[in-house]
């Protein structure tokens, strides 16, 4: 399992005064306030989870996504996550302090760390009996994302997710987790980062303090994400044309920014 405490991560982003006030915001509101961003940007609901049986794929609908062109299926997973990053960044504009951050900082922060929060929500839509996850209303196991021509890729969202969908984090837990990967994009993974003075250390530590048995472990997010990354050039050689106005805009600026510019398949 991905999670590890002395993964905990020791300092957040620099700049991040999130009680940007002269009294420090009580934990307590800071961890509420948190969850309600959460909750408000979270997609399906919590509420939409509890107790609702969702159905699985029938086999000849499985067998349709495995007939499906290869360039249509990363389309299709490219809207959704694209989709959901659009929710992560809602919900790190809801944070106290992050829309007092340099345009250039939010930026910084969401193009490092959107995709892991994305990541880190899939758990939510894990089904734990069938290991599962909803994808298009129903319920699928890796083997529909065959067409994706990346099974390594899909192999290891998938074992991620189950992984810590074994922890059976509260929302309270995956929101706090969901900031402080936010908050912490980017830094370098080392442990002896001294913690940054100016940041606030209330959420900071309360973060760390609250949900410390269940931090993710960071370097395994982040190799999950290179792995994505690695993915989509392989992606864009073997579909250099299929990779251009098919894709979100978002999607091709964060993870092909030299393609963003419509100049993919001329490299
Ligand atoms: O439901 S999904 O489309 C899905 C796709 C692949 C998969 F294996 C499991 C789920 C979704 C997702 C989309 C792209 C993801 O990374 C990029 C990626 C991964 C694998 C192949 C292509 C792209 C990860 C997750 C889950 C959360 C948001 C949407």
């Amino acid at each position: 399992c991905p999670l590890r405490a002395a993964d905990a991560v020791s300092c957040c982003h620099p700049c991040v005064l999130l009680s940007h006030r002269a009294t420090p915001v009580p934990s307590e509101l800071l961890t509420q306030s948190v969850l309600l961003s959460h909750r408000a940007t979270c997609h399906p609901r919590a509420e939409d989870l509890q107790g609702h049986r969702w159905a699985t794929f029938s086999p000849e609908e499985i067998c349709a996504y495995q007939s499906q062109p290869m360039a249509e299926m990363w389309q299709r997973c490219a809207r959704r996550v694209t989709e959901a990053i659009e929710r992560v960044v809602e919900f790190a504009k809801r944070l106290r302090g992050f829309l007092q951050l340099s345009q250039h900082d939010q930026i910084v922060l969401l193009k490092a760390g959107a995709m892991e929060v994305v990541l880190l929500r899939m758990c939510r839509a894990l089904d734990a009996a069938t290991g599962a996850v909803l994808f298009e209303g129903k319920l699928a196991g890796p083997e529909l994302f065959r067409s994706l021509g990346c099974p390594e890729l899909v192999a290891s969202v998938f074992d991620f997710a189950r992984g810590l969908s074994a922890l059976r984090c509260s929302e309270s837990e995956l929101a706090l987790l969901s900031a402080l990967l936010l908050l912490n994009a980017g830094q370098p993974l080392s442990p002896s980062v001294p913690k940054c003075p100016q940041v606030s250390l209330g959420l900071c530590s309360h973060l760390c303090h609250s949900v410390s048995p269940q931090l993710p472990a960071p370097g395994r997010l982040r190799a999950l994400c290179s792995q994505h990354l690695e993915q989509v050039q392989v992606f864009r050689r073997l579909h250099p044309a299929g990779f251009s106005a098919a894709f979100p805009p978002l999607y091709r600026e964060l993870f092909a920014p030299d393609a963003a510019d419509g100049s993919a398949g001329t490299r």
